[in-house]
């Protein structure tokens, strides 16, 4: 199986250890960390780890851009880069020893009509070449690029025979499902935002979730922080959840969810298991790196069709929205 990720606005993701965050003040980092970032990068990480093949395709800008490529290249990961006039942005995370996380995303660079169209040629060509299994589309569109930018992609992927899973969110994940993307992975606050109301219960996800589907999406994997993950497809509606002992990072856990439930056949229930062991397994280990299988516990994994409709959905820890 080869998985080709395309990430629009990829990233850089520096993080900070800090003991507390404390507004107006110097902090002193622990330790700092850098990550290859962007959704798609870090579903490339992980599909490599799960020892897949797979191509990264992204708008690379800039000397934080060559390490960016640098960093994957270090990795093993194929990238196809598109050469951009802007710079590859970074990201920052103040990590503290609670498991709160604050995160500042870069808008990153313009991306401009050329790039634009260079990223989706690339896409298409890396697709054939590489007899991609899957096109994996994620994250934030940069400056530049319409809102139907991920629609575009979509309809020409699955008309030559690729399927697509598709993670991002607001207007460019409305306006890309009447392409029809196999799969969807909102978090709770994606889900809420696409359908236009607020969420309170699991059971208020699985009617989002069907809405989604009605809208075109085939099959829809919500990531609900850390009460677990519904599946909702053409079989039916799956619930799985996994103990975590402590948090240390949860940014990257939905693209680790995500890349787990590619690796596993991309439907039903086993792929959800394995999408819950990597979310688990991510949010245990520092910054955005990826699960490796030895981090997986997927006998620790709880699946159920009796969804618990009634349980509250939470927030981050500290009731971010990322
Ligand atoms: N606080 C937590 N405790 C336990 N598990 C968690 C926690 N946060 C996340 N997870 C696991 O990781 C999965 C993905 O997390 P989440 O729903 O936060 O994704 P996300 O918002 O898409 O993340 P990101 O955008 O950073 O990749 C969850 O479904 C769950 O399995
Ligand atoms: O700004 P976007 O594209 O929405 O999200 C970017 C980002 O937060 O997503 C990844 C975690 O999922 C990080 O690697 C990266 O920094």
């Amino acid at each position: 199986m080869t998985v080709l990720t395309v990430t629009p606005n990829p990233s850089l993701d520096r993080t900070y250890e800090i003991p507390a965050l404390t507004r107006g003040t110097v902090l002193r980092a622990g330790t700092d960390r850098v990550d290859p970032g962007g959704k798609g990068v870090n579903v490339s990480r992980a599909v490599a780890s799960a020892g897949h093949r797979t191509v990264a395709v992204l708008p690379l800008g800039g000397p934080e851009g060559a390490l960016l490529s640098h960093l994957l290249g270090d990795l093993g990961i194929a990238v196809a880069g598109v050469p951009i006039q802007g710079s590859t942005r970074v990201n920052v995370s103040l990590a503290e020893p609670d498991g709160a996380l604050t995160k500042i995303n870069a808008a990153g660079p313009h991306i401009g009509a050329d790039e634009s169209q260079a990223l989706l040629d690339t896409v298409a060509a890396e697709a054939v070449e590489r007899h991609a299994s899957w096109l994996v589309c994620c994250g934030s569109l940069p400056r530049g690029l319409a809102d139907d930018w991920y629609a575009a992609l979509v309809t020409r992927a699955r008309a030559s025979g690729v399927r697509v899973a598709l993670d991002s969110s607001g207007p460019a994940l409305a306006a890309a499902l009447a392409a029809r993307p196999d799969v969807v992975k909102p978090n709770a606050d994606e889900l809420a935002e696409v359908v236009g109301r607020p969420l309170a219960t699991v059971g208020d996800a699985v009617k989002a979730a069907e809405q989604v589907r009605e809208a075109g999406a085939g099959a829809v994997l919500a990531s609900l922080g850390a009460i677990g993950q519904l599946l909702v497809d053409a079989t039916g509606t799956y619930f799985a959840t996994a103990p975590v002992a402590a948090v240390r990072s949860d940014v990257g856990a939905g693209d680790a969810s995500l890349a787990g439930f590619l690796a596993e056949g991309g439907a039903r229930a086993k792929a959800l298991v394995s999408a819950v062991a990597h979310g688990a397994a991510a949010v245990q280990l520092p910054g955005s790196q990826m699960p490796a299988p030895g981090d997986l516990s997927l006998d620790k994994v709880s699946l159920t069709t009796d969804v618990p409709m009634d349980l509250p959905l939470s927030h981050n820890v500290n009731g971010a929205v990322r």
